[in-house]
C-alpha cells in the first residue's frame, strides 16, 4: 500500500522507541512537512476545554475583543478579518487572538478560566513540542537539546504563541479563502482541530525557504478532534539548510452551499529572539531569530492597521465603535 503523504506518528513510549519516532517525523518533514501526532498526552477532554475558552473569547462582544487589539510589532492581540494574503491580495475570513506566556491575555472576567485552562494548555503543548523538536536537534546533528535552548520558552525573548481561530460559518464561499496559502513563519506547528470542521490543504514540494512560489497541486487533510497536525515553518526549514520542509498549506470553506463555523487552535514554537540561526551545513548566513521573525511578520502582516480592522467591522454592519488600534 502506498504510503500516506501526511504520516500519523504515535509519540507511545517515547523514551523506549526515540529512534523510530526520530526517524518517521524526519521522513515526513524531508517531503511533505506535515504528520499527525497520537498518543501525545493531551486527551480530547483538555482539547475540548481550550476550544471552549476560544469559542467563549469570541463570542464576546467585538469592542471587548478589541481591547487586546493585534499589533504588528509584537504580533500579539485580536484581529477581525484583517490579514491581507500576499498569495491572495484578499483578507482571510476569520478572527483570530495571537498571545505569548508574557502577552497580555483575555481577563477572566471576560473569559472564566482562560488563564488557568490555557495555561495548562500550553504546558502540554511545550511538552509534546520538546519531544519533536528534541529528535529533530538529533537528526540534524545537533546536540539533543539544541532546539530547547533556541526556542528558550521560558526567556525574557520567547518568541513561541498560541493562536485562537474562529472562521465565521459560510455559504456559497468560492472566491474567497478562510485562510490563503502560506507557510507558517515559525520553526515547528502543532495544529489542534475538531471532527466536521474541515478545510484544510497543503501543497508539498517547496525546495527552497527563499521561494515563495505556490504549487498548484493540494491534498485535503480531514480534521479530527485528538491528533495534533504538525507542520515545519520557514525558521526551521532556513535553519536546517532547506532539508525540513515548510509547505505552503490554506483552509477553504465550500465553494458552494453551507460551511459550519470552524474553529483551530495553533501553537507556534518559534526560536527566542536572541537565538542565532544557521543550519548544520552553514547553507545560509547567520541571522537572529528576532531579526527573521520581525522581516516574515511585516511581510504577512503588515497590511494589518486600525483603518483595515475599522473597515471590515464596518462591512460586518457591527459596531464600529471598537477601539481597535493595531499599528499601522
Ligand atoms: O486553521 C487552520 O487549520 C490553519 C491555521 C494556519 O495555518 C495558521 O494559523 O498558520
Ligand atoms: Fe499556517
Amino acid at each position: 500500500m502506498a504510503k500516506p503523504l501526511v504520516p500519523t506518528i504515535s509519540l507511545k513510549d517515547f523514551e523506549n522507541r526515540r529512534d523510530i519516532i526520530t526517524k518517521e517525523i524526519i521522513d515526513a518533514c524531508e517531503y511533505a512537512g506535515f504528520l499527525t501526532l497520537v498518543d501525545h498526552g493531551i486527551t480530547v477532554d483538555e482539547i475540548n476545554a481550550q476550544f471552549a475558552i476560544s469559542k467563549a473569547f469570541f463570542d464576546l462582544p467585538f469592542d471587548v475583543k478589541a481591547r487586546i487589539p493585534h499589533d504588528v510589532k509584537t504580533n500579539n492581540g485580536w484581529e477581525y478579518k484583517s490579514q491581507l494574503r500576499p498569495s491572495t491580495n484578499m483578507v482571510d475570513q476569520k478572527e483570530s487572538f495571537w498571545m505569548m506566556k508574557r502577552s497580555e491575555w483575555p481577563s477572566d472576567n471576560d473569559v472564566p478560566n482562560f488563564r488557568e485552562t490555557t495555561s495548562k494548555f500550553i504546558s502540554k503543548c511545550e511538552g509534546i513540542s520538546d519531544k519533536v523538536l528534541s529528535c529533530l536537534s538529533i537528526a540534524l546533528g545537533f546536540e539533543e537539546d539544541y532546539f530547547r535552548k533556541g526556542m528558550g520558552i521560558d526567556e525574557e525573548d520567547s518568541l513561541t504563541q498560541l493562536r485562537l481561530i474562529h472562521y465565521m460559518a459560510s455559504e456559497n464561499a468560492a472566491g474567497t479563502w478562510r485562510a490563503g496559502p502560506h507557510t507558517d513563519i515559525g520553526c515547528l506547528t502543532l495544529l489542534f482541530q475538531r471532527d466536521g470542521e474541515d478545510g484544510l490543504e497543503i501543497c508539498p514540494g517547496r525546495e527552497s525557504s527563499h521561494s515563495y512560489g505556490i504549487g498548484d497541486t493540494f491534498t485535503p487533510l480531514p480534521a479530527q478532534t485528538g491528533p495534533i497536525v504538525v507542520n515545519i515553518g520557514d525558521m526551521l526549514m532556513a535553519w536546517s539548510d532547506d532539508r525540513l520542509k515548510a509547505n505552503f498549506h490554506r483552509v477553504r470553506a465550500k465553494d458552494v452551499g453551507k460551511s459550519p463555523d470552524r474553529y483551530s487552535i495553533a501553537y507556534f514554537n518559534t526560536g527566542r529572539k536572541g537565538a542565532i540561526m544557521q543550519g548544520p551545513g552553514k547553507k545560509n548566513p547567520p541571522i537572529t531569530c528576532g531579526q527573521w521573525f520581525n522581516e516574515a511578520t511585516e511581510r504577512q502582516f503588515g497590511a494589518m492597521s486600525k483603518r483595515r480592522q475599522e473597515v471590515a467591522l464596518k462591512e460586518d454592519g457591527k459596531t464600529a465603535t471598537a477601539t481597535v488600534s493595531a499599528a499601522a
